[in-house]
């Protein structure tokens, strides 16, 4: 019944518009269907999404050097299936198969057993003890890489602090909607629009849209009567120029950016504090996180690309206190799994998360349940980004039923 049958890997569109890829495995009489996204803010030490000659070179190698290994694999065997799809890529960063098709493979093998075992995702990859549902952690403005004179800072977020997951995700979307009007009242001859992740973006400075975003939350927070935490992402690696932070309207050294970072957390309040530095400065990031972390999380994303080495490195400096788990930043089911559990067991707190470009999948919803995430990132609206929303309020109906 888990004998893999057959391997289809097809291209399909992101929500960027840009091709990627989607795998079928066919085991007998059972299914599994999965897609990677894409990013646009990719950390140095990720593996690579595609070949060099993009989806169309790495669904000829798979075809050519991959697809006959998998014949008749047993798959239930992921860890074997995992470290099969390295060996046979034959790079240490997926530069010949491509992280995106072996992304999609290592998904659709898992959905696929799952399916055969008629138990969810969540339950397959969790175990039957996994039932924390995360809290929802949605961008609301947008810059950096994701819009075009946006703010320098990628993203500002908002986790809202309801009694079930839908409540949550749904208080976001009324921030992200408040600040809309917000915008449209201070842009009153021109439309705002947004950004790859559907946060809004404007020409206005980090400190506008801080200002922005506080006053937004004041007003859903005493209308829901909810908590709302506030997040960032700086995404400093992409405004990182010849050893300064290249901000709209000044520069920034090594210390003052760390002042910065601090300052988001003290002053003004942030609760998640994703890449306040160059994704090279484990020194950087520890010296922020000692500051913070008796209030905040400071979490890494481009600093480990969810590479266990690497987390174990931030681990022995200190870094952070958190980290951003994405499958297709190390390509497999089992190396997404490595970088969670080393992390969590020493202490940090893990947020699963999205990519930039991205595909109706939801199977991180089904991850941030199985690895006990602490947020889900997956911005507020938008069909893509809500394929995972809604998906885990349908799982926390199932956990509550069942
Ligand atoms: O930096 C990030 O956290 C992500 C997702 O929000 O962006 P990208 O997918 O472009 O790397
Ligand atoms: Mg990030």
């Amino acid at each position: 019944m888990f004998e893999i049958q057959d391997v289809k890997m097809r291209k399909v569109i992101d929500s960027r518009g840009n091709y990627t890829v989607e795998a079928t495995v066919i085991l007998d009489g059972f299914c599994g269907v999965s897609s990677a996204p894409a990013g646009a803010s990719t950390g140095a030490t990720e593996v690579l999404a595609f070949p060099k000659g993009g989806v169309d070179s790495g669904i000829e190698f798979f075809n050519r050097n991959v697809k006959s290994s998998l014949m008749g694999f047993h798959a239930i065997n992921q860890v074997q299936l995992d470290s099969m799809l390295k060996d046979l890529d034959g790079s240490d960063n997926f530069s010949n198969l491509g992280g995106n098709l072996a992304t999609a493979i290592s998904m659709a093998n898992a959905k696929a057993v799952a399916n055969a075992l008629k138990i969810p995702l969540y339950r397959y990859v969790g175990g039957n003890l996994a039932n924390s549902i995360p809290r929802p952690m949605g961008n609301v403005i947008g810059g950096g890489k994701h819009t075009r004179n946006g703010t320098t800072i990628q993203e500002f977020l908002v986790s809202s602090q309801g009694k079930t997951f839908l409540d949550s995700a749904y208080t976001n979307a009324m921030v992200h909607r408040r600040i809309g009007e917000m915008l449209s009242d201070r842009f009153k001859d021109q439309s705002v629009g947004v950004g790859d992740e559907r946060a809004w973006t404007a020409n206005i400075s980090d400190e506008d849209a801080i200002e922005l975003l506080k006053a937004a939350v004041k007003e859903v927070s005493s209308e829901r009567k909810m908590e709302i935490k506030l997040g960032l992402d700086f995404a400093a690696t992409s405004f990182f120029e010849n050893g300064k932070y290249v901000y709209r309207d000044r520069k920034l050294n090594k210390d003052e950016q760390i002042d910065y970072a601090i300052s988001m957390a003290k002053d003004h309040g942030f609760y998640f504090v994703e890449d306040p530095m160059v994704d090279t400065d484990f020194d950087g990031f520890a010296k922020v996180t000692a500051a913070i972390r008796d209030k905040a999380i400071v979490v890494g994303d481009d600093l480990y690309t969810t590479n266990v080495e690497r987390v174990k490195k931030g681990i022995e400096m200190k870094s952070s206190n958190g980290i951003l788990i994405k499958v297709n930043q190390i390509g497999t089911l089992t190396a997404t799994y490595e970088a969670v559990k080393v992390a969590t067991r020493s202490g940090m707190k893990n947020t699963i998360s999205h990519r930039s470009g991205e595909t109706t999948d939801n199977f991180i919803a089904h991850l941030a349940v199985a690895f006990s995430s602490t947020f889900i990132k997956s911005g507020t609206i938008g069909g893509e980004r809500l394929a995972k929303l809604n998906e885990l309020a349908r799982i926390e109906e199932d956990l509550l039923v069942l």
